[in-house]
């Protein structure tokens, strides 16, 4: 996942490959909280992974659940008619899908509880839900503004008596997830009687319903319903543990890479995107988006668990749709119509103002921003798309804590003007795409010299490596240290019994080519050797410029060190970042420090690191080691003609950093709305 300020991401030339989606959302939470309430030990396969099923996790463990996580299985064991643990104060971040049904089936469980969230989970509202349960006797008090969270269910005496003869009315056409609550949360009271649910108004988003009622059906519990208006738990109603539980995967999410197969073609000849984990068959009701991507143009096909999406008419077709059946993914359409012919109209979509941020007026801000133009009303959008090539802008798209956001705009970046896309704050994904932009990046195709690149060269000890990685770390990008490799390449010789001068050349290139080098999680290997420590030497470091001299050496890593060239971008420090690798690269800084400075940061870092060290000497070896680089005849140490030489002998390191951002920055065209 992506924990920068900002994703930027360069303009996209295609897609093509297979990605595997995490688990829905939606069902992730409902099979979450139907195994807390049942007998037994439900075992949970493939459970989404994200911010929105830690709070549930997090909650059901308060509350007195045994849960056991093993990777994306998990172990729960639940209270099965025994009371919760209470008093406890739950924390439901910004989960709809955890804080509503919690607060159902907590008010018919019993205890004392307070149920808070983000700030914005205080803006959403909840109000219908609580009317419903006071309706049946339930005491929830509100702890902020009347009908939203946080709340305090006061049932310190037990579950008070209820009043479960007369239906109970509550309005479908705020929130699907006031129903939800309820239909999970009333089987806890309908050991002997029969319970019924009156909807009051038009139930959007009927299908999530439908998931609602079908695992309570894998739960043990039967629900009637006639017309979608009037629900029943039939009387002796209780919830058994199914045993195991697959999730499947997010339709919602696989709406990107339905519209990614729409919008795209492939340069390789390899044909369209193929989705796994979730099939046409999904019991999801964002898999209707496949009717909606097909309306726009794609061809999409599929099987049990699987969807396979290619381009069909282009550019796409718009349309006018009524949205109430996919709300979630209704907003990939909004960006999929930047590349229709026409203006696209998303209709019956009010739902999308009490989500994680008011999600009409955010997608029509963010249109906007790209050169749309974007008409809002009370339930619906309309979009028409930039009318020429060179109308379209390059935006620094807000996010608003809102995942779907991030998402859907990341496909702005094939936009025909080439222009690049920043998604501000990208990991907000983490809802329920923790590694969204990962699984993009594994199908999305780029020329690699459209791959962004700073170079950062300079002398030894300058500060090159700390600078590189930390500028590397803040932009989300891949980082080479382009000199490890030749303290690797020196260090293979070695052990190889090479000694490194002209007369080896040829067999150390060799070895070059063919390095069995892993850079993972902080630590260098070569072969099944941890070589982290071994290649930092001083000695080392000598050894190093002694073979990176030999030109035959220096050709056989130059493939090694193109293959860094990944999205997003990358930061290479070394010597010819610049002047031979990557010649091209819009960004290229010489950073410099005096010998003093540099021998006395070196010692400093020797000493820390327990290696003996002598300021002089080391001073001396420096000194040999720069003229041995700045004077051979390959790719000799230079500044490269267009470099912006930074001495920062009297900087920080924060200091460096930051103006070598400010360089970048100045360099993209989204630089002032960045700064928001
Ligand atoms: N501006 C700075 N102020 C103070 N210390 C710094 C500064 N920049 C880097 N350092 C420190 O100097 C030491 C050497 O830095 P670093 O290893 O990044 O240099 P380098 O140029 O990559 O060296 P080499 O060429 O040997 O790989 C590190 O301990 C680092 O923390
Ligand atoms: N692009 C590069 C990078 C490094 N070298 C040589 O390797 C030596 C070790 O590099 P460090 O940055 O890890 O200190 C260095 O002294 C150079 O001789 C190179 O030639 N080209």
């Amino acid at each position: 996942m992506f924990h920068t300020a900002f994703l930027d991401l360069p303009a996209l030339d295609g897609a093509a490959g297979t990605v595997d989606l995490p688990g829905s959302k939606s069902i992730s939470n409902r099979v979450l909280l139907l195994a807390a309430l049942s007998e037994g030990t439900t075992v949970v396969h493939d459970l989404l992974a994200s911010d929105d099923t830690r709070v549930m996790l997090d909650a059901l463990r308060q509350i007195g659940c045994t849960v056991d996580e093993a990777g994306s299985t998990v172990r729960i064991t639940g209270l099965g008619g025994h009371a919760p643990r209470s008093p406890a104060k739950l924390f439901m971040g910004n989960a709809g899908t955890a804080m509503r049904p919690l607060t159902a089936a907590l008010a018919l469980l019993g205890g004392e509880f307070e149920l808070s969230g983000v700030p914005r989970m205080h803006e959403r509202p909840i109000g219908d839900l609580v009317q419903a349960l006071r309706q049946l006797g339930c005491l929830i008090d509100y702890l902020g503004n009347d009908g939203y969270p946080p709340l305090r269910i006061a049932h310190v005496q037990g579950v008070p008596s209820l009043a479960l003869t007369e239906p109970i009315r509550v309005r479908g056409d705020v929130s699907s997830q006031f129903l939800t609550a309820l239909l999970m949360a009333l089987p806890l009271a309908a050991g002997t009687q029969s319970i019924a649910v009156e909807v009051v108004g038009e139930l959007i988003s009927r299908p999530y319903i439908a998931i609602t009622l079908q695992l309570l059906e894998r739960f043990g519990i039967v629900v009637e319903h006639q017309n979608w208006q009037r629900f029943t738990i039939v009387a002796g109603s209780r919830y058994q543990s199914p045993g195991s539980v697959h999730v499947e995967s997010d339709a919602s999410s696989a709406s990107y890479f339905i519209a990614l197969g729409a919008l795209t073609t492939s340069a390789t000849g390899q044909k369209g995107i193929k989705i796994q984990g979730v099939g046409l068959d999904s019991i999801q009701g964002d898999i209707r988006f496949v009717e909606a991507a097909r309306a726009m143009g794609a061809v999409v096909t599929g099987g049990p668990n699987w969807l396979q999406v290619e381009r069909g008419a282009w550019p796409l077709k718009a349309i006018d749709l009524d949205c109430n059946h996919i709300p979630d993914a209704a907003m990939t359409l909004a960006v999929m119509a930047l590349y229709a012919e026409g203006t696209t109209t998303l209709r019956n979509i009010a739902s999308w103002r009490v989500k994680e941020t008011d999600r009409i007026a955010a997608m029509a801000t963010e249109l906007r921003k790209l050169g749309a133009t974007a008409e809002e009303g009370a339930d619906y959008i309309r979009v028409t798309p930039p009318a020429n090539v060179a109308d379209w802008k390059a935006a620094s798209i807000h996010t608003y804590d809102d995942h779907r956001v991030a998402m859907c705009f990341s496909l702005a970046a094939f936009n025909p003007a080439r222009l690049p896309v920043r998604i501000e704050d990208p990991k907000c994904v983490a809802k329920t795409f923790p590694d969204y932009f990962e699984a993009l990046f594994s199908v999305a195709q780029v020329e690699t010299s459209h791959i962004p690149v700073i170079c950062i060269d300079g002398p030894t000890a300058s500060g090159k490596g700390t600078v590189a990685a930390a500028v590397a770390q803040r932009l989300g990008y891949r980082f080479l240290d382009s000199g490890a490799m030749y303290r690797i390449t020196a260090l293979a010789a070695l052990r190889a019994g090479f000694a490194i001068d002209a007369d080896h050349e040829a067999r150390i290139a060799t070895l070059a080519q063919t390095l069995p080098v892993r850079f993972e999680g902080g630590k260098v290997w070569l072969g099944s050797d941890d070589v982290t420590e071994a290649i930092r030497t001083e000695e080392a470091g000598m050894n190093a410029s002694r073979v990176s001299a030999l030109p035959a050496v220096r050709t056989a890593l130059v493939d090694l060190q193109h293959s860094f060239q990944r999205l997003p971008g990358l930061v290479a420090d070394g010597r010819d970042m610049g002047t031979v690798i990557f010649p091209g690269a819009p960004l290229k800084v010489f950073l410099t420090a005096n010998a003093a400075c540099r021998a006395e940061r070196r010692y400093k870092q020797l000493i820390s690191k327990g290696f003996p060290a002598n300021i002089d000497d080391l001073r001396a070896d420096l000194e040999a080691r720069d003229a041995r680089d700045t004077s051979r005849s390959v790719a000799p140490l230079k500044p490269a003609q267009d470099a912006l030489v930074l001495d920062n002998s009297d900087l920080t390191i924060e200091q460096a950093v930051e103006k070598v951002l400010t360089w970048w920055q100045e360099r993209q065209p989204f630089a002032a709305s960045a700064q928001r």
